[in-house]
């Protein structure tokens, strides 16, 4: 069953076009990442996901149904771009009010609420002031926030951006287990590391989709080419195609290493050829 299901969708600012005639799925169980540079529409796309824009032409539905629906809300867990949690309140209220914002009964805020901390492994943190917490444990309260309603779907606006490689790191745990549990992710990133280590499925953006896929298929599909290091001279050569590559190794003398494309470097050409 698809959780997000977008179809032909545009997006408008005036004449400013940032999604330009969007299809695209996340599928029950999976965590799908958009990728795309600065202005790309990411952000466009994920706010008509989650009901705060609404698009001008095409179709949207959330686990069945229009994001506007007051339903969808309350089964949803979003992490928007640059969120923070309130500074002014202790990590426990935050968690605490956004449950009550959702509908979630006091009881069972207090259940999963205290389960979150210990998961998170905030509890030494309960009592502490949102804003005095360092960048790392602020994104996994905004996490414990998302959740406290259980939501079968997630949506994250680059939940690692601004973080150091280990809070990156352990960001990245906590999600791979949410996906354990069985929950559908939608994420946006620039870090093609986060993609691939992540994703079941990647869409490159850029105003509209140039390329869908699982990394390893994107991989297989544009990795065309292939880098050799000649240790023995210090040169290096890029070949394409396999049999380029069988006739320059065939001259080496000594040591060598072959390199194909990672996915940042087709990332990178197929973005530059789409514009
Ligand atoms: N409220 C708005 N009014 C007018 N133009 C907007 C508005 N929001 C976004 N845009 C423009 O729409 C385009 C897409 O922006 P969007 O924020 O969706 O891109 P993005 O891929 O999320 O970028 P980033 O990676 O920098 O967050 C950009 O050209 C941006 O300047």
């Amino acid at each position: 069953m698809n959780v997000i299901e977008v179809k032909n969708v545009w997006k408008m600012y005036g004449k400013l076009v940032a999604n330009e005639d969007i299809s695209m799925t996340v599928n029950e169980g999976e965590i799908v990442a958009l990728l795309g540079p600065n202005g790309a529409g990411k952000t466009t796309l994920v706010k008509q996901i989650y009901g705060e824009l609404s698009p001008n032409k095409g179709e949207i539905k959330v686990l069945g149904k229009k994001p506007t629906d007051r339903q969808i809300k309350k089964l949803l867990g979003v992490i928007p771009q640059e969120c923070e949690p309130y500074g002014d309140l202790t990590v426990w209220d935050n968690i605490y009010y956004m449950g009550r914002l959702k509908g979630v009964s006091k009881e069972v805020i207090k259940n999963r609420g205290e389960e979150l901390l210990k998961r998170l492994d905030l509890s030494s943190k309960r009592n502490t002031l949102a804003r005095d917490l360092s960048g790392g444990l602020k994104r996994r309260v905004l996490i414990a926030m998302a959740l406290i309603n259980d939501p079968k779907l997630l949506i994250l606006d680059e939940p690692t951006t601004g973080l150091d490689p280990e809070a990156r790191r352990e960001v990245w745990e906590i999600l791979i287990d949410m996906k354990r549990e069985g929950r559908s992710m939608l994420l946006t990133t620039h870090y093609l590391d986060e993609a691939e280590r992540l994703a079941d499925r990647i869409y490159f953006l850029s105003r509209r989709i140039i390329v869908e896929g699982k990394p390893a298929e994107i991989k297989e599909k544009f990795a065309d080419w292939y880098e050799v290091i000649d240790y023995a001279n210090g040169k290096v050569y890029k070949v394409k195609g396999e049999e380029e590559l069988k006739r320059l190794i065939m001259n080496l003398n000594g040591k060598f290493e072959v390199r194909m494309p990672s996915l940042e470097e087709i990332y990178l050409q197929v973005i530059r050829n789409a514009d």
